[in-house]
């Protein structure tokens, strides 16, 4: 199995997507964190059905951690990535270092609107910013003709269609259905801070995600079956839930019966966060 050749400058990933480019094949990119995971591997899968060739960025992005999040314990594992990425096949990896992606000087933020409003953004800020303002750059480093990104992270996904639909950015944003565990739990690289009795408790995360939306198509009151939810992640064991809010699935405003919809929550597991999001099933 050969692994994925791997560039560091955008001076080279722009040369190796040229020469793809010259022979006329379809580019796909996957924008990731690293420390990969089943999740990551089906993004993989998935852009390779679309285009010739797959080009994973693997970037620790700092300007999306807020001086007190996880930014220096967040998991890096490049040899083990790689292995990852050869079985699925990926052509290349992007993975540049801070200074290659924000040159000395570097003064420039893209704020999003629209569907960044509340959930995340109530408890992460300025988060949207950086995921917004890398994003931008990796599709205008890389020029790709697809770009897939994971449904577990639904509201960044809504983000990333609003930022290129209203930049024009001429590439196409393909959303991935979330990939889970054999007990439901979604797959994260911060699961990897889970011991194994927080990971009983997190398993319980979709089950009980699963259960509002339910009850929503079948008729429930809104604002009782989110607050039940809430009551029952904290006697399940969450130290904490940031919101449960159910909103329309395509622009995250807020939920209405007749429309598409997503129950998304964000919990606190001890220092973990985790999210999560299902849909609420067609009454
Ligand atoms: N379980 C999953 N199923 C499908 N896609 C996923 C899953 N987990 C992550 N992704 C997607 O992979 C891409 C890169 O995500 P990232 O590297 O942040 O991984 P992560 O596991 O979400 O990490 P974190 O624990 O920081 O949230 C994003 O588009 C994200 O939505
Ligand atoms: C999209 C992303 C790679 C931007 O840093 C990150 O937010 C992630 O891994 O979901
Ligand atoms: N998967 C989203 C990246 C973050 O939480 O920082």
């Amino acid at each position: 199995m050969s692994q994925p050749h791997v560039v560091d400058s955008v001076a080279a990933l722009r040369a190796r997507i040229r020469d793809w480019r010259r022979d006329g094949q379809r580019i796909a990119m996957v924008p990731t964190m690293g420390a990969l995971h089943d999740g990551h591997l089906s993004l993989v899968k998935i852009a390779l059905e679309r285009a010739d060739r797959c080009v994973v960025s693997i970037f620790v992005n700092p300007t999306q951690f807020a001086p007190t999040e996880d930014l220096d314990k967040y998991p890096r594992q490049l040899a083990r990535d790689l292995d990852m990425l050869a079985a699925v096949k990926a052509d290349l990896a992007f993975t540049p270092g801070v200074s290659e992606m924000y040159r000395a000087g570097f003064a420039t933020k893209i704020s999003v609107g629209g569907p960044s409003a509340g959930l995340e953004t109530d408890f992460r800020p300025t988060f949207f910013d950086g995921v917004a303002t890398v994003v931008a750059k990796l599709l205008l480093q890389a020029a790709p003709d697809f770009a897939i990104f994971g449904e577990k992270d639904y509201q960044q996904l809504c983000v990333v269609r609003q930022l290129c639909r209203d930049l024009d950015l001429p590439v196409e944003i393909i959303g991935a259905p979330t990939i889970r565990d054999a007990h439901g739990l979604a797959m994260s690289s911060r699961n990897a801070y889970l011991d194994e009795a927080d990971l009983q408790i997190a398993r319980q995360f979709n089950v009980i995600l699963r259960k509002a939306a339910a009850a929503l198509a079948a008729g429930a009151g809104q604002e009782e079956t989110i607050a039940e939810a809430s009551r029952v992640l904290v006697a399940t064991g969450f130290q904490k839930v940031d919101y449960v809010e159910a909103r329309e699935s395509l622009t995250l405003t807020p939920w209405r019966r007749d429309r598409a919809g997503r129950v998304l929550a964000a919990a606190w597991l001890g220092k973990t966060r985790l999210i999560d999001n299902v849909e609420v099933p067609a009454a």
